[in-house]
């Protein structure tokens, strides 16, 4: 016996003590170390004890296990250790049990001395057996350790890998791959990968894989693949191996560079983006140091981007903002990461522009900042544009003065001030005087640079933290803010009628101007902006009352005034409609002859409660309120009636009758037919009536006055140009609208004596008129002194209260037939 065979240990497992006790001799004979056991549960005992080579199982054995059960449990537990199974027949189906179980071999044990014999064999052969079988299973073993370690260090690769033989089939991959594809290792084991995309990609990587195997080396392809999770980029790496047999595979590794592309088209879209877009781009780095612009920037700026990396944004600086408005907007940036508003900067070449900037924060994963981006757009023509349409808003296109809508967001911001700072507030209405006459004999143009001027005069008037407007026409406002003492309005507006009554040259005109100042204070007068605007306008017109050039302060009396003045309205309109006006007669004197050739007639109102009124008290009224339309039209045929009554009387038939035609008369479109109707209705024949103009009246439309005056000539109405002296008339409109009579106005006449200019005044309009064919007549005659002025200078006509205030129609006949007896 060897040294080898003693030991050997053999395990002999029968429930036959005979059996147990002739192998257990037959083999301690052989020198062979023995365990016995009489059941395989001491069996199984045995062995978690000892180190055993060879079981020799007893097939059949009760009670419990069985011996081919015993070995099943044996090779479940993967226990190699060499079996012979003894079976009590030569039964076929145990011997391939036992085979299919695992067992070595197997031998019949009743067979006798011929039994021992085949068990010596058996014995021998099973521990060579098992032997080779325990070294193949530790290589095998040893393998499968290999392997594991090998799958466990690809399985912890995040990257997909995969290995294929020389078939192109996947011999093994790591858990990526299997979660890649989305696959069970096992069933992606033994397929081609090649399956697992669509045909056409598949048929490239075989013939990507013959050349990798013909050629060797490794290859690199990117590739688009369906998951179902959408669509995936991958880059699929490979490389040929050979292994130990020298057949060749393929190895391979799967990128998925799908973020990664994402990445890239986002790069790229941010890059066309930054290139192309219309807004300026500045990236800067925390430094703000500018590291890139684009390429809006240099064409806003000027700049080129080799010209500005690295300096701070801050050289583009307009100086328009302040450290603080910086100081602001970096807090914000810190606080908030983003700021945006409007900012000045300038270009290269120094102009200004007003940008709209948005400055961003960038931040890296971990939140920290690590640039700053700022877009901006160019707003400068939008700001114009909207500053224009902000100044048309607000400013008078004119004058260039703050509008009606400024002035009143002005004035209601005053009086917020005042009202918190307990002071007070002035406000100035201001109306030019005669200005209207200046516009019409003048024209527009001249007009237009007075207004001009004045706005200059004003403003020349005031402090900085005054308003003066220009809500329209003539019409300018000055807000006097922080009142102290009233005085101090006075000292403004006397300034400003001073100013005003220099004289304007314009165009070679010199103008005469004055103005009349109505004058309102908050809070005292009143702490509504309506009301204020209403007492401003009330005091205007007191002003302009009390003879012009002049300002006046509101008072509460003033506000009754407005209310008269409606009252004066209402009680016009039913004057109308009683007919409670009348007709007095102011005698014209002949010159040469000393008799009354012609009256004028005057309207009178018979007021139910004031008595006989003259036309001061309501004839401005009845013009604003266009009821003098109805008054001219009822004065009209009074006179065509008296004329008719008169014709009949030899002391008054030669009498001509001289009516005066407002502004809103001559603008009736029906005033001549109107004429004729009156005048052929009553009789009134050619010469007997005639009809006063004024030179402003004249002057408003020259052209179509003219036309008109012409049309009411042809009726045999003659044409008085009354007020001379007053407007603007030009000479030239004087001979081309032919005037019968030219009346001169009393304010000349009234100074003849005491002032020279005036007498040489009067006594040039004289010898112009007759020059020109127009007969002359002297209004306001009073005194004798100026009655034997104008005889002196050849006037043709004299009229006023020297010969006679305005008579009734009766009186007046009875001044006619003394006059004339
Ligand atoms: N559209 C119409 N206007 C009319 C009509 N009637 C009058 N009027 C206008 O009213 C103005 C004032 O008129 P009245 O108060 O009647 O004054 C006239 C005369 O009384 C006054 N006058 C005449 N002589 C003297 C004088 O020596 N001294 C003095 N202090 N006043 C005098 O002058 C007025 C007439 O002036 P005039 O018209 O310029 O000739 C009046 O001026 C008209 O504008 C009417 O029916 N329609």
């Amino acid at each position: 016996m060897t040294k080898e065979v003693e030991q050997t240990h053999i395990l002999i497992v029968d429930d036959d003590p005979i059996i147990l006790k002739v192998v257990s001799g037959f083999l301690e004979k052989k020198g062979y170390g023995l365990l016995r056991a009489k059941n395989a549960e001491e069996a199984l005992d045995l062995l978690s004890e000892h180190e055993v080579d060879l079981i020799i199982l007893d097939h059949y054995m009760e009670p419990g296990m069985t011996g081919l059960e015993m070995l099943k449990a044996l090779r479940q537990d993967d226990d190699p250790v060499a079996v012979i199974m003894l079976t009590g027949a030569d039964d076929r189906q145990v011997i391939i049990d036992s085979m299919q179980a695992g067992a070595q071999d197997f031998i019949l044990k009743n067979s006798g001395v011929e039994f021992l014999l085949k068990l010596d064999q058996s014995v021998i052969r099973a521990l060579h057996v098992g032997d080779l079988e325990r070294k193949i299973a530790k290589s095998h073993q040893a393998l499968q350790d290999q392997a594991q370690f090998l799958q466990t260090i690809i399985d912890a690769v995040p990257t997909p890998i995969y290995y294929k033989g020389t078939d192109q089939k996947i011999l093994g991959c790591n858990k990526a791959m299997a979660d890649f594809i989305e696959q069970p290792i096992y069933e992606i084991v033994g397929q081609k990968i090649d399956g697992l995309y669509p045909a056409e990609i598949s048929e490239k990587l075989q013939q990507h894989d013959a050349t990798l195997m013909d050629e060797g080396g490794e290859l690199l392809t990117e590739l688009a693949v369906q998951r179902s999770d959408g669509e995936h980029h991958i880059l699929s790496h490979k490389a040929r191996y050979r292994n130990a047999e020298g057949e060749s595979g393929i190895v391979g590794a799967v990128v998925d560079i799908t973020e990664r592309k994402l990445y890239e088209n986002e790069l790229r879209l941010a890059q066309t983006v930054f290139e192309t877009t219309s807004e300026a781009i500045i990236v800067t780095d925390l430094q703000n140091g500018i590291q890139a612009v684009n390429p809006s920037f240099t064409r806003v700026t000027g700049y080129s981007e080799e010209e500005v990396i690295g300096k701070d944004p801050g050289f583009l600086s307009s100086g328009r903002q302040d450290k603080e408005f910086y100081h602001n907007m970096w807090m914000q940036l810190c606080e908030k990461g983003r700021w945006q508003g409007e900012i000045w900067n300038r270009r290269k070449n120094g102009d200004l522009y007003a940008e709209w900037l948005s400055i961003s924060a960038v931040h890296d994963e971990t939140g920290k900042i690590t640039q700053y981006v700022a877009v901006f757009s160019d707003i400068t023509k939008r700001k114009k544009a909207e500053e224009l349409i902000r100044h048309q808003a607000n400013f008078d296109a004119l004058t260039n003065l703050p509008n009606r809508n400024l002035f009143l967001d002005r004035l209601s911001r005053s009086m917020v001030r005042a009202k918190r700072n307990g002071t007070q507030v002035a406000l100035m209405f201001l109306d030019l005087d005669r200005f209207k006459s200046v516009n019409d004999t003048l024209g527009h143009n001249i007009g237009d640079a007075l207004l001009q001027e004045t706005a200059q005069r004003l403003l020349g008037c005031v402090r900085e933290t005054d308003t003066v407007s220009r809500l329209g026409g003539d019409e300018f406002t000055v807000i006097i803010p922080d009142i102290k003492h009233t005085y101090d309005i006075e000292k403004v507006s006397m300034k400003v009628l001073h100013e005003l009554s220099q004289t304007f040259s314009i165009e070679g005109h010199d103008i005469f101007l004055s103005a009349s100042v109505g004058i309102t204070v908050y809070p005292d007068d009143g702490v509504e902006l309506e009301a204020l605007m209403r007492n401003a306008d009330t005091a205007m017109y007191q002003a302009k009352e009390a003879g012009r050039n002049s300002f006046r302060f509101f008072t509460p009396e003033m506000n009754a005034k407005a209310h008269e003045q409606m009252i004066l309205e209402r009680d016009l309109r039913q004057a109308i409609e009683h007919k409670e006006f009348c007709v007095h007669y102011q005698p014209v004197i002949e010159v040469t002859t000393g008799q009354v050739t012609s009256c004028e007639a005057l309207v009178r109102w018979n007021h139910p409660q004031k008595g006989l009124t003259a036309p001061g008290y309501f004839i401005s009224a009845a013009e604003e309120t266009g009821l003098i339309d109805e008054i001219g039209t009822q004065v009209l045929e009074e006179v065509c009636k008296q004329i008719h009554q008169w014709k009949k009387v030899p002391e008054m038939k030669a009498v001509r009758v001289a009516v005066n035609l407002s502004p809103h008369q001559l603008r009736n479109e029906n005033l001549v037919q109107d004429l004729q109707t009156m005048m052929t209705k009553h009789g009134v024949e050619a010469g007997q009536l005639s009809l006063e103009i004024t030179e402003t009246l004249v002057m408003q439309d020259p052209q179509g006055t003219a036309v008109l005056l012409d049309e009411i000539r042809k009726l045999g109405i003659k044409i008085y140009l009354d007020d001379f002296g007053t407007g603007y008339s030009s000479l030239n409109y004087l001979k081309r609208f032919s005037f019968d009579v030219l009346k001169v106005d009393r304010s000349f006449i009234m100074d003849v004596h005491e002032n020279e200019g005036d007498a040489a005044l009067v006594e040039a309009i004289i010898v112009m008129a007759h020059k020109l064919g127009i007969k002359v007549v002297a209004e306001g005659v009073e005194t004798i002194e100026q009655q034997k002025f104008i005889i002196e200078q050849k006037c043709d006509l004299i009229q006023g209260f020297y010969y006679s205030k305005p008579l009734s129609a009766e009186d007046m006949y009875d001044y006619c037939r003394s006059t004339t007896a």
